[in-house]
Protein backbone atom coordinates (compact mmCIF):
# COMPACT_ATOMS: atom_id res chain seq x y z
CA UNK A 1 0.00 0.00 0.00
CA UNK A 2 1.46 3.21 -1.05
CA UNK A 3 0.65 7.19 0.07
CA UNK A 4 1.09 10.29 -1.35
CA UNK A 5 3.30 12.41 0.88
CA UNK A 6 3.73 16.34 -0.26
CA UNK A 7 6.82 18.17 1.58
CA UNK A 8 6.79 22.22 2.47
CA UNK A 9 8.46 22.61 -0.75
CA UNK A 10 5.48 21.11 -2.31
CA UNK A 11 7.57 18.15 -3.95
CA UNK A 12 5.30 15.19 -3.85
CA UNK A 13 5.98 11.72 -3.03
CA UNK A 14 4.55 8.06 -2.66
CA UNK A 15 5.30 6.19 0.21
CA UNK A 16 4.82 3.08 1.58
CA UNK A 17 1.83 2.60 4.26
CA UNK A 18 2.15 1.18 7.70
CA UNK A 19 -0.80 -0.06 9.87
CA UNK A 20 0.37 2.31 12.67
CA UNK A 21 -0.38 6.24 13.16
CA UNK A 22 2.25 8.83 12.97
CA UNK A 23 2.44 12.75 13.69
CA UNK A 24 4.77 15.06 11.32
CA UNK A 25 8.70 15.66 12.62
CA UNK A 26 9.06 19.29 14.09
CA UNK A 27 10.48 21.35 10.98
CA UNK A 28 12.08 24.67 12.34
CA UNK A 29 14.55 27.01 11.28
CA UNK A 30 17.84 26.14 12.97
CA UNK A 31 17.95 28.90 15.43
CA UNK A 32 14.22 28.92 16.13
CA UNK A 33 14.44 28.99 20.61
CA UNK A 34 11.82 26.36 20.41
CA UNK A 35 14.28 24.05 17.79
CA UNK A 36 17.12 24.64 20.52
CA UNK A 37 14.43 23.82 23.12
CA UNK A 38 13.21 20.09 21.48
CA UNK A 39 17.15 19.36 21.30
CA UNK A 40 17.95 20.26 24.99
CA UNK A 41 14.81 18.03 25.89
CA UNK A 42 15.83 15.04 23.76
CA UNK A 43 13.11 15.32 20.99
CA UNK A 44 13.92 14.71 17.60
CA UNK A 45 13.29 18.09 14.92
CA UNK A 46 14.22 18.46 11.36
CA UNK A 47 16.26 21.93 11.11
CA UNK A 48 16.36 24.09 8.20
CA UNK A 49 18.91 26.97 7.30
CA UNK A 50 22.06 24.91 9.32
CA UNK A 51 24.41 25.16 6.31
CA UNK A 52 26.09 22.53 8.93
CA UNK A 53 27.45 20.57 5.67
CA UNK A 54 26.63 23.83 3.55
CA UNK A 55 30.28 23.50 1.62
CA UNK A 56 29.27 19.60 1.17
CA UNK A 57 26.05 20.96 -1.06
CA UNK A 58 27.68 20.47 -4.12
CA UNK A 59 28.54 16.58 -3.88
CA UNK A 60 26.97 14.79 -6.60
CA UNK A 61 28.61 11.16 -7.43
CA UNK A 62 30.39 12.87 -10.34
CA UNK A 63 32.56 14.67 -8.13
CA UNK A 64 32.77 12.22 -4.83
CA UNK A 65 33.89 9.95 -7.82
CA UNK A 66 36.52 12.67 -8.69
CA UNK A 67 37.33 13.42 -5.28
CA UNK A 68 37.08 10.81 -2.50
CA UNK A 69 40.61 9.47 -4.19
CA UNK A 70 41.32 5.99 -4.49
CA UNK A 71 40.49 4.76 -0.85
CA UNK A 72 38.20 1.39 0.10
CA UNK A 73 34.78 1.64 0.66
CA UNK A 74 32.46 -0.86 2.40
CA UNK A 75 28.92 -1.68 0.43
CA UNK A 76 26.06 -3.13 1.31
CA UNK A 77 24.05 -5.64 -1.09
CA UNK A 78 20.54 -6.48 -0.69
CA UNK A 79 18.04 -8.57 -2.54
CA UNK A 80 14.98 -6.99 -0.68
CA UNK A 81 16.17 -3.40 -0.35
CA UNK A 82 16.43 -3.88 3.36
CA UNK A 83 19.81 -3.25 5.02
CA UNK A 84 18.95 -4.54 8.63
CA UNK A 85 22.42 -3.64 10.89
CA UNK A 86 24.43 -7.18 12.13
CA UNK A 87 27.23 -7.20 14.56
CA UNK A 88 29.59 -9.44 13.09
CA UNK A 89 31.53 -9.87 16.19
CA UNK A 90 28.31 -11.51 17.24
CA UNK A 91 27.44 -13.61 15.09
CA UNK A 92 30.58 -16.71 16.53
CA UNK A 93 27.61 -17.10 19.59
CA UNK A 94 24.77 -17.17 17.37
CA UNK A 95 25.91 -20.35 14.30
CA UNK A 96 22.35 -20.25 12.30
CA UNK A 97 22.08 -16.66 11.90
CA UNK A 98 22.38 -15.48 8.15
CA UNK A 99 23.76 -12.20 7.60
CA UNK A 100 20.63 -10.72 5.71
CA UNK A 101 23.10 -8.38 3.46
CA UNK A 102 26.41 -8.95 2.11
CA UNK A 103 28.93 -6.39 1.75
CA UNK A 104 32.50 -5.64 -0.64
CA UNK A 105 34.87 -3.24 -0.24
CA UNK A 106 35.60 -1.39 -3.54
CA UNK A 107 36.45 1.96 -4.41
CA UNK A 108 34.09 4.76 -4.98
CA UNK A 109 34.82 4.96 -8.74
CA UNK A 110 33.53 1.15 -8.93
CA UNK A 111 30.70 1.81 -7.08
CA UNK A 112 29.20 4.54 -8.94
CA UNK A 113 30.29 2.14 -12.58
CA UNK A 114 27.85 -0.48 -10.55
CA UNK A 115 25.43 1.73 -9.64
CA UNK A 116 24.62 2.86 -13.01
CA UNK A 117 24.56 -1.08 -14.23
CA UNK A 118 22.60 -1.70 -11.17
CA UNK A 119 20.12 1.10 -10.96
CA UNK A 120 17.44 -0.56 -13.82
CA UNK A 121 17.66 -3.94 -12.18
CA UNK A 122 15.19 -3.73 -9.54
CA UNK A 123 16.94 -6.84 -7.70
CA UNK A 124 20.47 -5.95 -6.37
CA UNK A 125 20.05 -2.90 -3.97
CA UNK A 126 23.21 -1.24 -2.91
CA UNK A 127 24.46 1.07 -0.02
CA UNK A 128 27.73 2.54 0.73
CA UNK A 129 28.21 3.16 4.05
CA UNK A 130 31.50 4.19 4.95
CA UNK A 131 33.42 6.88 7.98
CA UNK A 132 34.85 9.68 6.22
CA UNK A 133 38.81 9.49 6.67
CA UNK A 134 41.79 10.69 5.86
CA UNK A 135 41.89 8.50 2.50
CA UNK A 136 40.03 11.45 0.74
CA UNK A 137 41.17 13.88 -1.45
CA UNK A 138 41.95 17.52 -0.57
CA UNK A 139 39.06 18.80 -1.88
CA UNK A 140 36.76 16.52 0.26
CA UNK A 141 39.26 17.28 3.23
CA UNK A 142 38.67 21.20 2.41
CA UNK A 143 34.91 20.51 1.99
CA UNK A 144 34.90 18.61 5.45
CA UNK A 145 36.70 21.33 6.87
CA UNK A 146 34.36 24.39 6.55
CA UNK A 147 31.45 22.36 7.41
CA UNK A 148 29.39 24.90 10.20
CA UNK A 149 31.92 23.19 13.17
CA UNK A 150 31.14 26.42 14.90
CA UNK A 151 27.16 25.37 15.17
CA UNK A 152 27.75 21.83 15.50
CA UNK A 153 30.37 22.32 19.15
CA UNK A 154 27.98 24.65 20.56
CA UNK A 155 25.38 21.69 20.07
CA UNK A 156 27.99 19.38 21.36
CA UNK A 157 28.48 21.94 24.19
CA UNK A 158 24.85 23.23 25.09
CA UNK A 159 23.16 19.67 25.11
CA UNK A 160 27.00 18.38 26.75
CA UNK A 161 27.27 15.26 24.38
CA UNK A 162 30.49 13.60 24.18
CA UNK A 163 32.82 13.52 21.91
CA UNK A 164 32.11 13.49 18.38
CA UNK A 165 32.84 9.73 17.28
CA UNK A 166 32.65 9.49 13.40
CA UNK A 167 31.07 11.38 10.42
CA UNK A 168 29.26 8.26 8.51
CA UNK A 169 29.13 9.02 4.09
CA UNK A 170 25.81 7.08 2.76
CA UNK A 171 25.18 7.01 -0.49
CA UNK A 172 21.96 4.80 -1.19
CA UNK A 173 20.01 3.65 -4.48
CA UNK A 174 16.85 5.08 -4.87
CA UNK A 175 14.76 2.30 -2.45
CA UNK A 176 16.98 1.41 0.23
CA UNK A 177 15.81 1.17 3.43
CA UNK A 178 17.31 0.79 7.05
CA UNK A 179 14.52 -1.00 9.16
CA UNK A 180 13.59 0.19 12.38
CA UNK A 181 16.49 0.28 15.26
CA UNK A 182 17.66 2.44 17.82
CA UNK A 183 21.59 3.83 18.29
CA UNK A 184 23.19 4.36 21.10
CA UNK A 185 24.28 8.05 20.28
CA UNK A 186 23.15 11.60 19.47
CA UNK A 187 22.71 12.37 16.11
CA UNK A 188 22.59 14.95 13.96
CA UNK A 189 22.02 13.57 10.44
CA UNK A 190 22.58 15.81 7.45
CA UNK A 191 20.83 15.24 4.01
CA UNK A 192 23.03 16.37 0.82
CA UNK A 193 21.36 14.58 -2.02
CA UNK A 194 18.20 13.31 -2.74
CA UNK A 195 15.09 12.56 -0.20
CA UNK A 196 14.84 9.93 2.74
CA UNK A 197 11.32 9.22 4.86
CA UNK A 198 12.17 9.18 8.46
CA UNK A 199 9.83 7.12 10.72
CA UNK A 200 10.71 7.91 14.48
CA UNK A 201 9.62 6.40 18.07
CA UNK A 202 9.86 7.63 21.12
CA UNK A 203 11.90 5.03 23.00
CA UNK A 204 9.12 4.74 25.12
CA UNK A 205 7.59 2.60 21.80
CA UNK A 206 10.26 -0.24 23.24
CA UNK A 207 7.19 -2.62 24.24
CA UNK A 208 5.64 -2.11 20.49
CA UNK A 209 8.97 -2.57 18.70
CA UNK A 210 10.51 -5.96 20.62
CA UNK A 211 14.26 -5.60 19.98
CA UNK A 212 16.23 -8.75 19.09
CA UNK A 213 18.01 -10.01 22.45
CA UNK A 214 20.70 -7.81 23.28
CA UNK A 215 23.53 -11.03 22.19
CA UNK A 216 21.85 -11.21 18.78
CA UNK A 217 23.85 -10.33 16.05
CA UNK A 218 20.78 -8.55 15.15
CA UNK A 219 20.84 -6.31 18.41
CA UNK A 220 18.71 -2.80 18.52
CA UNK A 221 16.92 -3.53 15.70
CA UNK A 222 13.33 -4.32 16.13
CA UNK A 223 12.12 -8.38 14.81
CA UNK A 224 8.72 -6.96 13.24
CA UNK A 225 8.85 -6.96 10.13
CA UNK A 226 7.27 -3.20 9.28
CA UNK A 227 5.74 -5.02 5.51
CA UNK A 228 4.35 -8.24 7.00
CA UNK A 229 3.90 -7.86 10.82
CA UNK A 230 3.62 -10.99 12.80
CA UNK A 231 0.80 -9.77 15.57
CA UNK A 232 0.61 -12.80 17.19
CA UNK A 233 4.31 -12.85 18.23
CA UNK A 234 4.51 -9.16 18.78
CA UNK A 235 1.01 -8.25 19.49
CA UNK A 236 2.07 -4.54 20.63
CA UNK A 237 3.15 -3.29 17.45
CA UNK A 238 -0.67 -2.58 16.68
CA UNK A 239 -0.15 0.18 19.65
CA UNK A 240 2.65 1.83 17.58
CA UNK A 241 2.80 5.59 17.75
CA UNK A 242 5.25 7.08 15.62
CA UNK A 243 6.88 10.58 13.80
CA UNK A 244 7.69 11.06 10.23
CA UNK A 245 8.93 13.18 8.03
CA UNK A 246 11.06 13.70 4.72
CA UNK A 247 14.30 14.83 5.18
CA UNK A 248 15.83 16.85 1.41
CA UNK A 249 18.98 18.49 0.50
CA UNK A 250 19.90 20.81 3.72
CA UNK A 251 18.06 19.44 6.29
CA UNK A 252 19.74 18.14 9.41
CA UNK A 253 17.30 15.62 11.59
CA UNK A 254 18.79 15.49 15.09
CA UNK A 255 18.13 11.99 16.18
CA UNK A 256 18.04 11.49 19.55
CA UNK A 257 19.92 8.79 21.19
CA UNK A 258 17.29 5.50 22.05
CA UNK A 259 14.93 6.88 19.62
CA UNK A 260 14.22 4.39 16.88
CA UNK A 261 14.22 5.11 13.55
CA UNK A 262 13.24 3.44 10.03
CA UNK A 263 15.18 5.49 7.12
CA UNK A 264 13.55 5.25 3.16
CA UNK A 265 15.28 6.70 0.74
CA UNK A 266 12.55 7.49 -1.81
CA UNK A 267 12.44 6.72 -5.59
CA UNK A 268 12.64 9.79 -8.16
CA UNK A 269 15.00 11.77 -7.18
CA UNK A 270 18.56 10.09 -7.65
CA UNK A 271 20.62 8.89 -4.94
CA UNK A 272 20.87 9.86 -1.74
CA UNK A 273 23.70 11.62 0.00
CA UNK A 274 23.72 12.02 3.63
CA UNK A 275 26.24 12.37 6.28
CA UNK A 276 26.11 11.48 10.13
CA UNK A 277 27.50 13.15 13.08
CA UNK A 278 27.26 10.84 15.96
CA UNK A 279 28.52 11.92 19.49
CA UNK A 280 28.57 9.88 22.56
CA UNK A 281 25.78 10.51 25.30
CA UNK A 282 25.71 13.14 27.70
CA UNK A 283 27.19 12.77 31.09
CA UNK A 284 24.55 12.04 34.06
CA UNK A 285 25.49 15.17 36.22
CA UNK A 286 22.17 14.36 38.38
CA UNK A 287 19.68 11.45 38.74
CA UNK A 288 16.08 13.03 38.11
CA UNK A 289 13.03 10.44 38.73
CA UNK A 290 10.77 9.98 36.81
CA UNK A 291 13.75 8.20 34.42
CA UNK A 292 13.39 8.83 31.56
CA UNK A 293 12.20 5.94 28.92
CA UNK A 294 15.74 5.77 27.02
CA UNK A 295 17.68 5.74 30.38
CA UNK A 296 15.28 2.58 31.30
CA UNK A 297 15.98 1.04 28.10
CA UNK A 298 20.21 1.75 28.93
CA UNK A 299 18.86 0.11 32.36
CA UNK A 300 17.40 -2.93 30.34
CA UNK A 301 20.12 -3.57 28.42
CA UNK A 302 22.76 -3.40 31.69
CA UNK A 303 20.56 -6.04 33.51
CA UNK A 304 20.75 -8.11 30.01
CA UNK A 305 24.03 -8.33 29.85
CA UNK A 306 24.90 -8.96 33.02
CA UNK A 307 22.34 -11.86 33.11
CA UNK A 308 23.97 -13.31 29.50
CA UNK A 309 27.05 -13.17 31.50
CA UNK A 310 26.43 -14.51 34.65
CA UNK A 311 24.42 -17.52 33.23
CA UNK A 312 27.09 -17.73 30.07
CA UNK A 313 24.52 -20.36 28.17
CA UNK A 314 22.19 -18.54 25.98
CA UNK A 315 19.35 -20.99 26.30
CA UNK A 316 19.51 -20.23 29.77
CA UNK A 317 18.25 -16.87 29.17
CA UNK A 318 14.40 -17.37 28.32
CA UNK A 319 13.40 -19.70 31.44
CA UNK A 320 15.54 -17.47 33.89
CA UNK A 321 13.58 -14.26 32.26
CA UNK A 322 10.50 -16.06 32.66
CA UNK A 323 10.57 -17.27 36.33
CA UNK A 324 11.87 -13.76 37.26
CA UNK A 325 8.71 -11.56 35.70
CA UNK A 326 6.06 -14.37 34.85
CA UNK A 327 3.37 -14.76 37.62
CA UNK A 328 5.39 -12.20 39.87
CA UNK A 329 5.59 -9.00 37.97
CA UNK A 330 2.78 -10.11 35.52
C1 LIG B 1 22.32 4.70 8.55
C2 LIG B 1 21.22 5.65 8.95
C3 LIG B 1 19.92 5.27 8.26
C4 LIG B 1 19.93 5.65 6.77
O1 LIG B 1 20.22 6.83 6.48
O2 LIG B 1 19.64 4.75 5.95
C5 LIG B 1 21.01 5.55 10.45
O3 LIG B 1 20.43 4.59 10.94
C6 LIG B 1 21.55 6.60 11.33
O4 LIG B 1 22.05 7.62 10.79
O5 LIG B 1 21.46 6.40 12.58
ZN1 LIG C 1 20.55 4.62 13.08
Amino acid sequence: MATENTVNSGEKFVTKKYPFSTQPIPRLYYRDPKAEHLIQSGQPVILTGSNLVGSAYHWDMDYLCSNLGCGQYTVYTSSSGKFKYYDEKKMPENKDFKPPTSHTDMTFQEFAAKLKQERNNEKERMYLQQPLNDTVGKWIVMDFTNFNWEWANQQQKTNRWGPLTSNLLLVGMEGVITPAHYDEQENLFAQIQGYKRFLLFDPDQFECLYPYPIYHPHDRQSQVDFDNPDFEKFPKFADLKGYEGIVGPKDVLYIPMYWWHQVESLSGHGETISITFWYKAAQTMKVVYPLTAGQKVAIMRNIEKMIAEALNDKSEMSPFMSNMVLGRYT
